[in-house]
Order: C-alpha cells, then sequence, then structure tokens
C-alpha cells in the first residue's frame, strides 16, 4: 500500500525547541494537516540536514516549518538546499528573548527567501496557519476547514471586555 502523503515537515534545531513548535503540529493537526517532526540542526547534525533538505521534495513534502533560536541558521540552511517554501520560526532564546533568532532568519540574501513569522508561540502557530493556506490552493476541502477554523476565531471574540475571574 502507498504511503499516505505528508504535505508539512516540521523541524527544530533542538529537542530544546519542542515546547514551541508542538504548537505548530498542534495547530496542523486541528486543520487536520497531516505532518513530521524532526529535531534537524544544521550545526549539530549537518548531515542530516543535508539528507533532510535536499530529500525534502522526493519526500512528498510541499512545505517545511523550520524552528531555531540563537545562531538559528537552520532555516536559512535548509532554504539554500530545496525550492520548497521554507517557513522560519525564530524560537525565543533566553539571553536576548529571540531578537538573535528573528534576525538571523529574516535578513536572507536576495535570491534565497524564508518565509519569517513572529517569535515563539504565536509564529509557531501562524506558520501552521500559512502553510495550511498554501496547500489549501490545491485543497478545496482544507480551504473550507481554514475558512471554518478563522470563523471559529473571529466568532469568540466577544465585543466587550468583561472581568477576568
Ligand atoms: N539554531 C540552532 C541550530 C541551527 O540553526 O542549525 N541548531 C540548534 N540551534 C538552536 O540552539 C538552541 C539551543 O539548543 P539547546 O537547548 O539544545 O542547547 C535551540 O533553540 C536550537 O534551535
Amino acid at each position: 500500500m502507498a504511503k499516505p502523503k505528508v504535505p508539512v515537515a516540521v523541524i527544530m534545531g533542538s529537542q530544546s525547541d519542542w515546547a514551541t513548535m508542538r504548537h505548530a503540529v498542534e495547530t496542523l493537526a486541528a486543520l487536520e494537516v497531516a505532518c513530521e517532526a524532526r529535531i534537524v540542526s544544521a550545526h549539530r547534525t549537518p548531515e542530516r540536514l543535508f539528507d533532510f533538505a535536499r530529500g525534502a521534495e522526493a519526500a512528498g513534502f510541499d512545505v517545511i516549518i523550520a524552528g531555531a533560536g540563537g545562531a538559528a541558521h537552520l532555516p536559512g540552511m535548509t532554504a539554500s538546499m530545496t525550492n520548497l517554501p521554507v517557513l522560519g520560526v525564530p524560537i525565543e532564546s533566553a539571553a536576548l528573548k529571540g531578537m538573535d533568532s528573528l534576525l538571523s532568519i529574516v535578513q536572507m540574501p536576495g535570491g534565497v527567501p524564508v518565509g519569517t513569522l513572529a517569535i515563539g508561540k504565536a509564529g509557531a502557530i501562524n506558520a501552521a496557519i500559512l502553510a495550511a493556506a498554501i496547500l489549501a490552493r490545491s485543497d478545496k476541502a482544507l480551504a473550507a476547514r481554514l475558512a471554518a477554523f478563522r470563523k471559529k476565531q473571529t466568532d469568540s471574540v466577544a465585543e466587550t471586555p468583561r472581568d477576568e475571574a
């Protein structure tokens, strides 16, 4: 039997990034988008990165979400080795609050793009929604799920503030 298609790869530089990147995986699950999560580091596991990035398209992935912190070379190095869209999530670092991660990911040289999201949890969630939006252009059922997801979010915003319990 053919392996079911997994359109999104969620990669991260370290186990310590999982607390943030799990939000991308959970958001993809809420949208019923299959993904595979892996630890891949340009610095610590360069061969794993080369194998993953060079083989990602052939492996059937359509979008890669890459989270890394500090000297966050992972998203950019991944983008250098594949034509798939790469969405970068800057992890909030302890020393510099994620500014180092953000600037490392966002300031790519012209010609090798990484779609850079916000620092931390919001960035991980938005990377998943953006990945779904990309996939939804050629998947009507996913487009409907994404529209419902966005509507539910809109409907959940009260018009007037209330005291917190
Ligand atoms: N930025 C990178 C890369 C990379 O870019 O290849 N590999 C690991 N790291 C980052 O190092 C931070 C600290 O990692 P540890 O907690 O394992 O020391 C993590 O946020 C990870 O993304």
